[in-house]
This record gives structure tokens, C-alpha cells and sequence, in this order.
């Protein structure tokens, strides 16, 4: 028989290691939650696991879901943050907006990543599912498009997929109509008294962004001299950070795309792999990558 296995405790004596059961009893940590708060009551637990309902018989449909799902809830922190990060940049309050953006950018770090659980998924795994999915797709993601419409690319054809839910529409159309990110910024760089053309600081908002020279210049300014404008500096240098997260999420998901699928249309219309991949020339804040090449 093997000798028990010992421990030297703090005291330097040797000892019985504790077993689990007992360090929870020491530690005097509270088991009874019949008349209290619980975890998955504050969690709201229940509402969050009875939400995975697989249509195939197939065994990877859950993956599919959970990733769909987690994405969705990040997502839904990221507006959270964005959205506030937006009105602290048009109320001069930067110093709130930074640590948002910073998490808006590490959250959409942790959906680059997420890409490697669902690469997990073969084609013929995929193909067991992918009939059950109809011809629904993430075209019809609310919040995804609020993002894209909150940084900027601004699209009214995006709209239409959300027609037919009038709570969804507005939420999406709120984002559409109002000033983005980028707007805010250059509206501030403005405040601040950098160069900045009016037709970039007041504008129908719903347009597509388009890069303007004299925008570059302002921004110019600020790299120029980082010293005299610092915070500014770092507001650009955060808006950086965060579309280079953006490309990376926007590379994965059509890399990942052309594993699973190949070359087959997508169930939302398009031709699949192409459409996302035109939609890897995006920029969203063009001035600040442009003028790198000017420093
Ligand atoms: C095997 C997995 C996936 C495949 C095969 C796939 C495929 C596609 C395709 C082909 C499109 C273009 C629309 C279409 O014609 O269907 C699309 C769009 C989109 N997908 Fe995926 N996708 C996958 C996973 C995901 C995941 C995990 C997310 C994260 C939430 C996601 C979010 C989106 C979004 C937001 C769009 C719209 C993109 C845009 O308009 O720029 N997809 N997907
Ligand atoms: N567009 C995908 C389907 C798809 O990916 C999808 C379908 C339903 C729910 C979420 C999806 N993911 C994002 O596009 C396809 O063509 O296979």
C-alpha cells in the first residue's frame, strides 16, 4: 500500500492534508441559500441555460448556439461600453471614455480569439447543421450592426433585415442617426480648437464617413506634437487599438468562413466568402492611419 502523502504545514510540523469537505467547514463558507440571493438567482442562471435549443439532432449544434450566444452578450457589453465612451467624448469627459474604449478593444480581443473554439467545427460537421439554420444569418444581428453603426459605417441597407421587429428597428435606427464615434472625436478636436472643416463637425450624421485632407491635418496637429495635446493623442491612439481589433475579428470570421463553408453562398444571400472579404478594405477612422505615413 502506498505511504499517505504528507504535508509540511506553516507551522513546519508534519500534518494530514485537509480534505475539501473540511476547509469549506472551516472556512465557514454559507451553503443554505433557502432564504437568500443565490448566485444563478443574481445571474439569472435559468433564463441563460434554458436558452440553448439545438433543432438538428446533430452533437456540434451546441457549439454553434454557445458561440453565437457568448458573442451576443460580449456584444451586448461593448454597446454598453461604446455608447457611454460616446457621451463622455461629447462631453469633454475623456478620462472615463479611455477606460471604456479599453475594454470596448480587449472585448473585441476576446472575440478574435473566440474564433479558435468554433474552428473546431469541420465542414461536414457543419453541413449536418447548417440546413436547420434557414435563411437566417448575422445580417440580422442588432447589435452587431449597432456597433458597426456606432464606430461609424454607416449603411441605410442594413436596416432593412430589421424591419420586422419595430423595438429592434429603433435601437438599430438610434444608432444609424446618431453622431458616431469618430464624429465625436473630430467634433472635440474641433472644441479643442484644432483645424477641423465644418462639413466633418456638422453633418447628416446617416452618411457614410468620407476621408477628408483637412481632417488629417487636424489630427496632424495633435501627432505632431503630442506633448501639447496629450490626451487627444491618446484618444487617437485608442480609436487605433480599437479598429485593429475590429480587422483582426473581421479576418477571422472569413477565414474561418472559407475553412467551414469554402466558396458556398451564405444563408443570408450574399456569395459567402467575397462579400467578407470586400468588407475587409473597411476603415473606419481613415485620417489616423493616413497621417502615419506623414510623421
Ligand atoms: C461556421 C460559422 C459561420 C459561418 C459559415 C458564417 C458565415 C457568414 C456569411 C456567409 C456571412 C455573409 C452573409 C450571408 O450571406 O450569409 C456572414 C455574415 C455575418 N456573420 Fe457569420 N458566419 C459564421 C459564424 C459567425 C459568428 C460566430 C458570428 C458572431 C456573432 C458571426 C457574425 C456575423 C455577422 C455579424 C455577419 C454580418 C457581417 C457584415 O455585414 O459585415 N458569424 N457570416
Ligand atoms: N451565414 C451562415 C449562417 C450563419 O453563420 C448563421 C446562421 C444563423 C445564426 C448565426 C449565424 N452566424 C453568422 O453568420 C452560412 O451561410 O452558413
Amino acid at each position: 500500500m502506498a505511504p499517505p502523502r504528507i504535508q509540511r504545514s506553516a507551522g513546519g510540523h508534519m500534518s494530514e492534508p485537509k480534505k475539501p469537505h473540511d476547509i469549506v467547514h472551516e472556512e465557514k463558507a454559507k451553503l443554505d441559500f433557502s432564504q437568500s440571493m443565490s448566485y444563478g438567482d443574481y445571474l439569472q442562471l435559468d433564463a441563460i441555460l434554458q436558452a440553448q435549443k439545438p433543432l438538428s439532432p446533430d452533437h456540434n449544434e451546441m457549439l454553434f448556439i454557445i458561440q453565437h450566444q457568448t458573442s451576443e452578450l460580449w456584444m451586448k457589453l461593448m454597446l454598453h461600453e461604446l455608447s457611454a465612451a460616446i457621451a463622455h467624448v461629447a462631453s469633454d469627459e475623456l478620462q472615463p471614455a479611455f477606460k471604456m474604449l479599453a475594454r470596448v478593444s480587449r472585448i473585441m480581443e476576446q472575440l478574435v480569439h473566440a474564433w479558435d473554439v468554433l474552428a473546431t467545427m469541420t465542414p461536414p460537421e457543419y453541413s449536418a447543421i447548417r440546413p436547420y439554420l434557414a435563411s437566417s444569418s448575422g445580417f440580422q444581428s442588432w447589435q452587431y450592426r449597432s456597433i458597426e453603426f456606432r464606430l461609424g459605417n454607416k449603411n441605410a441597407a442594413m436596416l432593412k433585415p430589421h424591419e420586422h421587429s419595430a423595438e429592434r428597428l429603433a435601437a438599430v435606427r438610434a444608432a444609424y442617426e446618431a453622431p458616431s464615434l469618430y464624429d465625436e472625436a473630430l467634433r472635440l478636436l474641433a472644441r479643442r480648437g484644432l483645424p477641423m472643416p465644418a462639413s466633418h463637425t456638422a453633418r447628416d450624421w446617416t452618411q457614410p464617413y468620407e476621408a477628408s485632407d483637412a481632417v488629417e491635418q487636424g489630427w496632424l496637429v495633435v501627432y505632431r506634437q503630442p506633448e501639447k495635446h496629450w490626451d487627444l493623442y491618446q484618444l487617437g491612439e485608442e480609436l487605433i487599438d480599437l479598429e485593429d481589433a475590429f480587422r483582426l475579428w473581421r479576418f477571422r470570421h472569413v477565414t474561418t468562413v472559407e475553412r467551414v463553408i469554402g466558396f458556398k453562398r451564405g444563408t443570408g444571400g450574399t456569395g459567402g466568402v467575397s462579400y467578407l472579404r470586400k468588407m475587409l478594405d473597411v476603415v473606419l477612422f481613415p485620417e489616423i492611419w493616413k497621417l502615419r505615413t506623414d510623421l
